[in-house]
């Protein structure tokens, strides 16, 4: 679905990402982890499209009929779909939104949604873009209607149809990590790549968080950034750790805990259940009880 070779970023002396070959399938939860500062989020930087890598590349197998992206511009694409020969499509250097526009959405770690908008203009808004009416306010009342139904749709999968018209700035710091998801559903991805989803949230909401990333993995590629070691345990199919921008590890999430590589480097410790009293500074629980309630 998604895959890099040799993907490195240098900023001036310093290598954030070093000669990465990694690879996500379209039914897989991936996590990415490793300590503050080991190159994580340039790495998402780099896979959509927000930095230029300094060597290597990024590829993404499309879903038929992604071509909106397609400008002509970057990327060795070939045939009419935009993929290569073997269905593979090089997006190295691609701008962001061409990135989105071919299936690969993100969250950040910082909320990224419109505070005065109500939660269902959110959702609404990103469907249409998605959908290519973007900019056209004259849409008529039919089409508009199709996409405040897809809107509901997606505000009852993750769990705020009951809020659909409060601003976003009403909603939780969880709920907002919700809403962000609903947006980037909205783009219709076929690859999640999620940026602590979990970081801010209280607690109390880090359960519905959760459960919302193994919903939303059913159906789509997703790579998760999280430092909450019991979380990354209990969802992951796969984990890969970085450590100096450099892939360390990528196996099974047991595999990793018990690698004597990992534990150095990142765990120091880690027992399930534990992840604030064993682990480094760096792997924690993740919430933190002075966010805000649910
Ligand atoms: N724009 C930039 N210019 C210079 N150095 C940068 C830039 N962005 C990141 N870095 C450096 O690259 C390294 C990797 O940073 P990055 O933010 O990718 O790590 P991370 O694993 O996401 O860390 P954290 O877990 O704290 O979010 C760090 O040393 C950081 O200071």
């Amino acid at each position: 679905m998604l895959r890099t070779s040799g993907l490195t970023k240098r900023f001036g002396g310093l290598t954030a990402v070093d000669d990465v070959d990694f690879a996500l399938e379209s039914d897989e939860l991936c996590s990415l982890i490793g300590p503050n500062g080991a190159g994580k989020t340039t790495f998402f930087n780099l896979l959509t499209g927000v930095l230029e890598p300094t060597e290597g590349s990024v590829e993404l197998r499309t879903g038929a009929g992604r071509v909106e992206g397609d400008d002509g511009e970057g990327g060795a694409s070939t045939g009419d779909d935009g993929n290569g020969a073997d269905g593979w499509r090089d997006i190295t250097g691609a701008e962001p939104h061409e990135v989105a526009s071919l299936g690969v959405h993100r969250s950040y770690q910082v909320t990224n949604v419109f505070p005065n908008s109500t939660v269902l203009e959110n959702v609404r808004v990103a469907a249409q873009a998605a959908g290519g009416d973007g900019m056209n306010f004259w849409r008529n009342a039919g089409q508009l209607e199709e996409y405040i139904e897809e809107a509901y749709a997606i505000l009852d999968r993750v769990d705020l149809a009951d809020r659909a018209d409060e601003p976003a700035s009403a909603l939780s710091h969880g709920a907002k990590r919700q809403l962000e998801v609903g947006v980037a559903l909205a783009g219709d991805p076929d690859v999640l790549l999620l940026d602590e989803p979990n970081a801010g949230v209280s607690s109390e909401s880090v359960d519905r968080v959760v459960d919302l990333i193994e919903d939303v993995a059913t159906d789509h590629a997703v790579l998760l950034v999280e430092h909450n070691m019991d979380i990354v345990m209990e969802v992951s199919d796969r984990v890969v750790v970085l450590n100096q921008g450099a892939v360390i590890a990528d196996d099974e999430p047991a595999a990793v805990r018990d690698d004597p590589a990992v534990q150095r480097a990142y765990l120091g410790g880690y027992e399930p259940g534990s992840a604030d009293d064993g682990a480094s500074s760096d792997a924690s629980t993740g919430s933190n009880d002075g966010g805000e309630p649910a």
